[in-house]
């Protein structure tokens, strides 16, 4: 078992197979086109498994594909069936944009995927234009029909912001319920790499509009998952991410892995480990023991909106959010 230093258990490998994206998202990515990591610096799906395979072996128990945009990369579903036929258990799920998910949800679901999260920023298909910088909308909500059509289970991610897609808050949850989707919505978290001017909404912004329609009881948190959850009379229940606060840092179960096998402890924090070269070297010791002391490493918490309102340096598409 894998326990870090705040006798906290790490049972959740978060694994982003690409940092490249088919879309900029004004939250996550910069406008402006800028260099890739160069393909040979990846580790390829052999590879990478090569170093779930330890995570699993250690204790890991849930792990979630994330990117950049994860179906930008061949041969996703070849990938996650080399994990499932190794531990079929796992809770295996993924995090998406959903654009290319109408012609990839079948594979994926056969391949073991169990369940989905999507990003559903608006419905409005000039919203989305604006938010992602091309017209995403319908290829989305295909995407979305697929994936419940072949038996994935959904859950959406919403980033609210003002000027944006704040009036949509309404409208997008009962988009979810009535498809009896989860929907949470995320504060914005600020970063380097966003546009300058957004300002997203706080968690008693966002429970003020919903209050104005529904009526729901604070649940709290559930298990290690970073949202705090309202439960409505009829049952339906939706999230809200507030990373600032650390409340769910306290429950913390997560460590994440790059694309170039950078193994990072915190989200926030700019501090990594590379399991690169022992992967390379089939030094499976050697990974176990990055492994061992990046958990044991890991922070007690962010500092997002701290004394000095911090903002990470991180990237949210290199790190997969
Ligand atoms: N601050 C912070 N935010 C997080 C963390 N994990 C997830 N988030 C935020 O929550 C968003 C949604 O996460 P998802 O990729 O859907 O995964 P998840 O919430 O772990 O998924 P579930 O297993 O379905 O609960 C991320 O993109 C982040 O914005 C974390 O460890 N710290
Ligand atoms: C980095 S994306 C990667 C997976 C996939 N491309 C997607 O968008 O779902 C994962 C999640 O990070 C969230 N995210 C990215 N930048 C964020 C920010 N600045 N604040 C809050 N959430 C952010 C997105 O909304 C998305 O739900
Ligand atoms: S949030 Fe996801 S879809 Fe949007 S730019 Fe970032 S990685 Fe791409
Ligand atoms: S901010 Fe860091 S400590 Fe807090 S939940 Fe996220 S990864 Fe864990």
């Amino acid at each position: 078992m894998l326990i870090d230093s705040y006798d906290r258990v790490v049972d959740y490998l978060r694994v982003s197979v690409t940092e490249r994206c088919n879309f900029r998202c004004q939250y996550c990515m910069p406008e402006k086109p800028f260099s890739w990591v160069p393909k040979e610096n990846l580790l390829s799906f052999e590879e990478l498994f090569e170093f779930m395979k330890v995570a699993i072996d250690e204790g890991v128990k849930k792990i979630r594909i994330t990117g950049g945009e994860p179906l930008l990369r061949e041969d996703l579903d070849k990938f996650i069936k080399m994990i499932y036929d190794y531990e079929p258990s796992i809770d295996l799920a993924m995090t998406t944009n959903a654009f290319l998910l109408k012609g990839t949800a079948q594979r994926l679901k056969n391949a073991g995927l169990k369940r989905i999260n999507v990003s559903i920023d608006t419905l409005k298909p000039e919203v989305a234009q604006a938010i992602a910088g091309k017209d995403v909308l319908k290829n989305v909500l295909e995407g979305v029909e697929e994936a419940r059509k072949v038996g994935l289970k959904v859950k959406v991610n919403m980033v609210p912001m003002k000027n944006m897609n704040a009036d949509e808050i309404v409208d997008v949850l009962e988009y979810c319920k009535e498809r009896d989707m989860s929907v949470r919505f995320i504060e914005y978290m600020e970063n380097k790499f966003a546009k300058a001017d957004i300002s997203g909404l706080k968690s008693p912004e966002l429970l003020d509009i919903l209050r104005q329609k529904f009526e729901f009881e604070d649940e709290g948190f559930d298990g290690s998952s970073p949202s705090h959850y309202y439960r409505m009379i009829d049952g339906y229940r939706f999230g809200i991410i507030e990373p600032y606060g650390d409340d769910f840092c306290k429950q913390c179960n997560r460590i994440r892995l790059t694309a170039e096998g950078n193994l990072i402890p915190c989200l926030y924090f700019d501090e990594a480990m590379s399991i690169a070269e022992s992967i390379k070297r089939g030094d499976i010791k050697g990974a176990a023991a990055v492994l061992k002391e990046v958990v044991r490493t890991k922070p007690e918490k962010n500092r997002w909106g701290g004394e000095d309102d911090e903002a990470s340096n991180r990237a949210f598409y290199e790190t997969g959010g």
